[in-house]
């Protein structure tokens, strides 16, 4: 024999009990034997409750709500029902409905709603959708007949939560099965005393009816039908990867279920449970899906944690004080206390010193608890031997669920490790001596992210999501996302990892969406419906956002940009950027920023700060971590003066050739920042600081090649006109290089700690003659490096390859993410 339940959702609509139709149409060919229990249509409980209420407070409006439940009904029946045997059905409800009518002017003369009243009230809502399902049933030519549970539950007169007789009960429904073998739709919820008054069974009461039936039938299975496909991994709406589990043990349910999955709620299920009646969870609208299967037998899995749940608002109690120590019975007085005030305690901690006791209850709890602890120690508080209690607000628990924990080493380090890395503060740990459930307190504002990571660390770790902010989708930034958009599922399917870009923003417009912008779509068709950008507010989403693995990805050469490195480190979120301008202001600033990512555990990568997508800094690290010292740095580390030198001849005009640089996309947003020294300056700066001189921007010395007339000029485009006047003089510049068969070179180059930039005229025989477009080259003279330094060399500017320089490092974070759980 199988129980079927249907809830709220699954007979919420016509739609809805249609599909319960088809499914029991298909069940009762090839399953003679089952019952089903069904709930009030979604809505109407409340409903009822509220018209109760409504009328109870003499409001007249009770009349209007009643007939908007009338009219819920009334339409299902239209819906479902032939039009020939439609009347006949709604006068079957009008019949109910007449009940109601004249109980609820019962309550509004008397201004009374007792809870004998209320449950009678409620009771129609059961006997209306049962009502309303087997006359459908009976017209889609299913034999079934309607039980109203009030002939064979009986309970004590508990309203509002009665206690079942069970021996009566039983009985009952022994004999309701022997008369009919056929398929009953049953009322869920409600049940009656022996004086014939209507019950409710309390929360959960319409599973806790399933569970009863079964438990008197012995029966095979109790499954619950509901809207989600089973017990899921985390709650869907807070964790868009949640799955749903295909076994999991009561017990398991039990804590998932206090912990807030709202699925199913175990202590109405007892009767079943202690028969050992195992529970399938299936969701009405998915039918074929097998759902989770609830039994007491602990099934091996890949995963030793079953789910994570939550409690979204707790409030933390801290009693601290010398005097505790040591002292018998202090928790006894302290829980003794609270239980008198019939507070419920959600989690303890206790510190082996004995100094403190902490716990979490509901916060509309903890005035209430701070006062009776206060009541009760006020002696040792008055003597300073307890401290006043101390209350925390906006606190949230999470919690890891699972049997096969206990056998499973680790655990905790993958627990800490997912919160850690995402800069979430643990304010307290609760573990069960079961190792059933481990439950840490965290900020509230850190829940979502803590499920994320969490989940990520448990069910995912063969999969890595990092969520990347991207701020400046101009050259550079627009070249990233064409190269992402191409290596998406690559890089998901073969290094399980997904790049998620949650927000981007240009200097016009910015957009945000947790669940991941679809960046098939252009940056143009991105940002159209955007909102007005501004920086500020950016970095407060990105904070809000609170998601876990972030990165932002700067793209912009903006000094505004940089201010919030810091407030964006010590949110947790990593920093890829190709912008030079943050690791070129001052020595402080840059240490303070390379001190923030490390004690924040999140990483800083500049990469394509020099040489764009050449390996040059981090060369350069890592011969510093392994203990060379750098005597010496020299290079051409400007693409742009790399590829005007390369090309500039005489008999061709300078300013075209720094047409053609910016053309190909070697420049600066302003090319002056190339012709003038700065970039490279910036750069040597950068690399000097790398090599672990403490160089100030003023300490390089800087050799500018523009005429001031080119300098001064107000854009970019007048620049470029007075670049076309000067044209002459390089022109002369280039002539005499050539007739000594020597070639301009804008070398950078630091000895000791004396960094330069200027034009130099070199030779054949110097290293930096031969080169072509836009290579750099950068020659390190070291103490291991010393006869011959450690030369690299290569294309040091353009879209592709600083974009290509940029993404890599965007992998190398989520290699690092993945790597986390291996
Ligand atoms: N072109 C190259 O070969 C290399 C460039 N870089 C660096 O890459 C960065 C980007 O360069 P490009 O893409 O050529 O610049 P770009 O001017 O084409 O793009 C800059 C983007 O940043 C946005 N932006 C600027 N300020 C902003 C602000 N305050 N708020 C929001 N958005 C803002 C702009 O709207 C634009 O989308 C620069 O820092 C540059 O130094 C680094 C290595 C090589
Ligand atoms: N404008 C820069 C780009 C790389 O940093 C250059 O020309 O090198
Ligand atoms: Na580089």
């Amino acid at each position: 024999m199988k129980i079927l339940k249907f809830g709220g959702t699954s007979v919420g609509s016509c739609a809805a009990i249609k599909q319960v139709g088809c499914i029991l149409k298909d069940y009762v060919e090839k399953e003679p034997a089952m019952a089903v229990v069904v709930s009030a249509m979604r809505g109407v409980t409340n409903m009822l409750i509220q018209v109760g209420t409504l009328a109870a407070s003499n409001d007249e409006g009770y009349k209007e709500l009643l007939r908007d439940l009338e009219e819920t009904h009334f339409q299902t029946v239209r819906d479902l029902i032939r039009v020939q045997e439609q009347s006949r059905v709604i006068a079957k409800v009008k019949m109910l409905l007449n009940e109601v009518e004249e109980l609820l002017h019962g309550v509004f003369l008397l201004k009374e709603l007792s809870p004998r009243s209320l449950d009678l009230l409620q009771s129609f809502g059961e006997r209306l959708s049962a009502l309303i399902i087997t006359q459908y049933l009976q017209q889609e030519g299913i034999d079934v007949k309607m039980l109203d549970a009030r002939e064979v539950i009986r309970t004590d007169a508990s309203f509002g939560s009665a206690k079942i007789d069970f021996e009566y009960t039983n009985q009952a429904i022994t004999e309701a099965f022997n008369a009919y073998k056929g398929l009953y739709i049953i009322t869920g919820f409600i049940a009656s005393t022996a004086k014939c008054e209507t019950t409710t069974l309390g929360r959960g009461g319409s599973d806790y009816t399933a569970s009863v039936i079964g438990a008197a039938l012995n029966a095979e299975v109790i499954e619950i039908w509901t809207d989600v496909d089973g017990v899921m991994t985390a709650d869907p709406k807070e964790v868009k990867t949640a799955f749903s589990l295909d076994i999991i043990t009561y017990e398991e349910a039990m804590e998932l279920s206090h912990f807030g999955a709202k699925v199913i709620y175990p202590p109405t299920l007892q009767p079943a449970l202690k028969r050992d009646i195992p529970l399938r969870i299936k969701n009405t609208f998915h039918p074929e899906f097998n759902g989770t299967l609830v039994s007491s037998k602990s099934q091996e899995s890949q995963y030793p944690v079953k789910g994570i749940s939550s409690i979204k608002d707790i409030a933390f109690v801290s009693v601290s004080g010398s005097g505790m120590i040591g002292v018998p019975g202090v928790s006894s007085r302290l829980f003794g206390a609270l239980a008198r005030k019939q507070i419920n305690v959600i989690l303890i901690t206790q510190a082996s010193s004995e100094h403190s006791i902490c716990f979490a209850v509901m916060p509309e709890q903890a005035a209430l608890a701070k006062e009776a602890i206060e009541e009760e120690f006020a002696y040792e508080i008055a003597s300073e031997k307890i401290n006043r209690v101390h209350i925390d607000e906006h606190l949230a628990i999470v919690a890891i669920i699972g049997e096969n924990m206990k056998s499973t080493p680790g655990i905790s380090g993958t627990l800490f490790t997912a919160l850690g890395v995402n800069g979430i503060n643990v304010v307290a740990i609760a573990q069960g001596s079961s190792e059933l459930n481990v439950s840490v307190v965290v900020a509230q504002k850190d829940l979502g992210k803590a499920l994320n990571a969490l989940h990520e660390g448990f069910f995912l770790s063969d999969k890595v999501t990092v969520n990347l902010y991207m701020l400046g989708v101009g050259l550079i930034g627009g070249t990233l996302l064409d190269q992402m958009r191409k290596q998406l599922s690559y890089l998901e399917q073969e290094h399980a990892l997904k790049l998620n870009v949650v927000a981007m923003a240009n200097t016009k417009k910015m957009v945000f969406d947790a669940n991941g912008l679809d960046i098939s779509q252009t940056k143009v068709d991105l940002l159209e419906d955007g909102a007005l950008s501004d920086l500020n507010h950016f970095v407060e989403r990105m904070k809000e956002m609170n998601l876990p693995n972030s990165v932002l990805v700067d793209c912009t050469s903006s000094e505004e940009a940089i201010v919030h490195y810091e407030e964006v480190l010590q949110s947790s979120i990593s920093i890829v950027t190709p912008n030079k301008l943050a690791n070129s202001g001052s020595y402080a600033d840059y240490q303070k920023l390379q001190k923030t990512a490390r004690e924040h555990g999140v990483h800083f990568l500049y990469e394509t700060n020099v040489g764009a997508g050449l390996p040059v800094i981090s060369p350069l690290q890592d011969l510093k971590k392994s203990g060379d010292r750098i005597l010496k740095i020299e290079g051409i580390l400007s693409g742009t003066l790399s590829y005007i030198f390369n090309t500039f001849r005489p008999g061709v005009k300078f300013s075209e050739v720094v047409r053609e640089a910016k053309a190909k996309g070697y420049t600066e947003p302003d090319p002056r920042d190339d012709l003038n020294g700065m970039d490279v300056a910036r750069k040597i700066l950068i690399l000097s600081r790398e090599a672990g001189f403490e160089l100030e921007p003023a300490d390089v010395q800087v050799e500018n090649i523009l005429p001031e007339a080119c300098i001064n000029a107000a854009t970019v485009e007048e620049f470029l006109v007075e670049l076309d006047k000067a044209n002459d003089q390089f022109e002369q510049m280039i002539i005499e290089a050539h007739e000594q068969r020597q070639a301009l070179r804008f070398i950078a180059s630091l000895e000791g700690n004396k960094a330069t930039v200027g034009l130099r005229v070199v030779d054949t025989s110097h290293p930096f003659y031969f080169l072509s477009g836009s290579d750099n080259i950068i020659a390190f003279t070291t103490d291991r490096y010393k006869e011959c330094p450690l030369v690299i060399k290569g294309p040091g500017a353009g879209a592709e390859v600083t974009a290509a320089g940029v993404f890599a490092e965007i992998i190398s974070i989520g290699k690092y993410m993945t790597s986390r759980w291996r």
